[in-house]
């Protein structure tokens, strides 16, 4: 295949680190790099900020759990930035390797001269080396250019129990890498192969293992007990040449394991990037493959007896699939209560909500605008006893205060009320977050900082809410369209338009309709709430067969 010629490359100098963020707190502060237009003006310097960088070179796992997909990941992981110099492609899932393509050693030649000439690696971490001359391909450019430690992780052995490089590589390993690296992180298995076949089965055979690789030239060896059969302690131990240092950490009954191995070294080597020395980077390593275990354990990802990790964890997203006690379907007839309304019609807001419910509502709001916070939360704890009685979800508008303290099954935000994601950080992963969206950048936040739900509108115009922007229809669309997260449309919803806005072709993430004044400025709140579901079951019937 011919390739396009390119710049010719050369090593460059860093230039030190300087500017008032290097010590910042705030997250990801490290990846803030101001353009010198935003920052200053055109005759001034650019404020840097270093960022830790590691370059993996490693096998690519088609799967996503082990190789330089869970290289990557662990390092987005703990705040360095990732580089790659892909080894060899592998057609890998959860049930095995089904097949290897290397990469020619000028290939990879071509891809380390590209990082390492313009970005640079404060560590470079080894995974898969499928062949002799990869290595020596790798030594010969880890020589041009300055790394300041080299994390090598002697792959060999897929978990699955497939061969991912072969006894060839290892005189090369012995000859060229060891020696230059800074920390070798074998699993039992590998430890074994390392020795030409000696047995390396429990605890004592583990630190015998250490001493006697560690003479290979490595200066840290860490031997991996994940392997060690009828153990409850997953033990692994960090040979120093001097001192043995033992890393205990329970296991996880799980099938997740595929991955572990590249994942701790990678995360040891974002470590040592971030400025850790090394006993304090195994410690780390061993702590977030820990938690991340123990945070997959229950994923169902593949077929396979090896499943992946969810090295993102700390994002949340996945773990609240399984908890979220939210339905989509509960969003069907949305009522949201007016206490003027209700208070005209000589009713208390909990007696409205017995009655909405009772006609049929799926999930009541309370929204008070005008209310002291005392009145407010004794109407939000009568309320919410009804709506448990009948299993009806309800949730408060704005005042995530009165949220939690009636332990309300959620809270509904505007755009200028709380962040969701600070609303999350509070409520943690079970309570019901919806936010109002009139735009698709709006929907897609929502949906990133972790909502349930959307309410969308106004989609008519509406007396209920002042000076509220009508979107119409195609703007509810719109918002549908920019995030998976369900919606329900809101402003101006009557009984006259409920067929406009739900019939077919309607957004798939459309759910239901919010009603206020149809709902609760009637003298039957539970006649009215029944006329609504009639229309919305003819509108969705509707729908249902004009689509079939
Ligand atoms: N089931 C488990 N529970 C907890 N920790 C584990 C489990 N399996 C592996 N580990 C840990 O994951 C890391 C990777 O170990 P290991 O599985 O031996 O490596 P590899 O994936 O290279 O075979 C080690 O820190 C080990 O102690
Ligand atoms: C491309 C590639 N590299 C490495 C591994 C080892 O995985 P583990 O971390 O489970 O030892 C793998 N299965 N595939
Ligand atoms: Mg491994």
């Amino acid at each position: 295949m011919a390739m396009l010629a390119v710049q010719k490359l050369r090593p460059v100098r860093h230039p030190p680190v300087q500017g008032p963020f290097q010590k910042s707190t705030r997250p990801n502060a490290q990846f803030v790099r101001m353009a010198a237009s935003e920052s200053a003006t055109s005759d001034t310097m650019p404020i840097s900020v270093k960022v830790p960088r590691v370059l993996t070179v490693a096998g690519s796992d088609s799967g996503g759990g082990a190789g330089i997909q869970a290289d990557m990941k662990t390092c987005a992981a703990l705040g360095v930035f990732c580089t790659t110099a892909i080894t060899a492609l592998t057609a890998q899932n959860t049930i095995g390797v089904q097949g290897i393509y290397p990469v020619p050693a000028k290939f990879l030649e071509k891809q380390l001269k590209s990082v390492l000439s313009d970005i640079g690696a404060d560590v470079v971490k080894t995974g898969m080396l499928p062949s002799a001359e990869c290595i020596e391909t790798l030594c010969s450019v880890l020589d041009l250019f300055p790394i300041r430690a080299v994390v090598v992780d002697p792959v060999m052995v897929a978990t699955s129990g497939d061969e991912l490089a072969g006894a060839g590589i290892l005189d090369a390993l012995g000859k060229k890498l060891l020696p230059r690296t800074d920390i070798l992180t074998p699993n039992m298995p590998e430890a074994s192969q390392l020795l030409g076949g000696a047995s390396v089965t429990n605890f004592e055979e583990m630190k015998k293992a250490a001493v006697e690789i560690h003479k290979m030239g490595p200066r840290y060896v860490l031997i991996k007990g994940g392997h060690l059969s009828g153990s409850d302690d997953m033990v692994d131990i960090l040979y120093d040449g001097s001192e043995m240092h033992e890393y205990h950490g329970s296991r996880v009954e799980t099938r997740n394991t595929h991955g572990t191995g590249c994942s701790l070294a990678s995360a040891i080597a974002a470590e040592l990037a971030k400025g850790s020395q090394m006993r304090q980077a195994v410690q780390a390593a061993k702590e977030y493959v820990k938690e991340t275990i123990q945070r997959s354990s229950k994923l169902t990802i593949g077929g396979g007896s090896q499943g992946p990790l969810n090295h993102l964890h700390r994002l949340n997203h996945w773990e609240r699939l399984g908890q979220s006690h939210f339905k989509p379907e509960s969003l069907l007839l949305y009522a949201v209560t007016d206490s003027s309304m209700n208070e005209r019609w000589g009713r208390s807001t909990s007696e409205a909500v017995k009655e909405v419910i009772e006609g049929g509502a799926t999930i009541v709001q309370i929204r008070e605008k005008e209310a002291e916070s005392g009145d407010f939360l004794q109407e939000a704890e009568a309320s919410l006893k009804v709506a448990r009685e009948y299993g009806i979800p309800l949730v408060i508008n704005d005042r995530l205060d009165i949220a939690l303290a009636c332990d309300a099954d959620g809270v509904h935000l505007g755009q200028s009320d709380l962040p969701v994601s600070r609303a999350r950080a509070i409520l943690g992963p079970n309570k019901i977050i919806g936010v109002s969206c009139k735009t698709p950048e709006q929907a897609q936040r929502a949906w990133e900082e972790g909502a349930d739900y959307i309410g969308s509108g106004g989609v008519y115009p509406t007396n209920t809410k002042q000076n509220n922007k009508t979107i119409g229809v195609e703007g509810l669309r719109k918002v549908c369209e920019s995030s998976p997260l369900p919606v329900v449309a809101i402003g101006g919803i009557k009984d006259h338009n409920v067929q406009e806005v739900m019939a077919s072709p309607r957004p798939k993430q459309l759910r239901g309709v919010a009603v206020v004044s149809g709902l609760f400025n009637q003298p039957d709140v539970a006649v009215a709430a029944k006329h609504f579901r009639a229309i919305l079951a003819e509108a969705l019937d509707e729908s249902y067969s004009r689509a079939f």
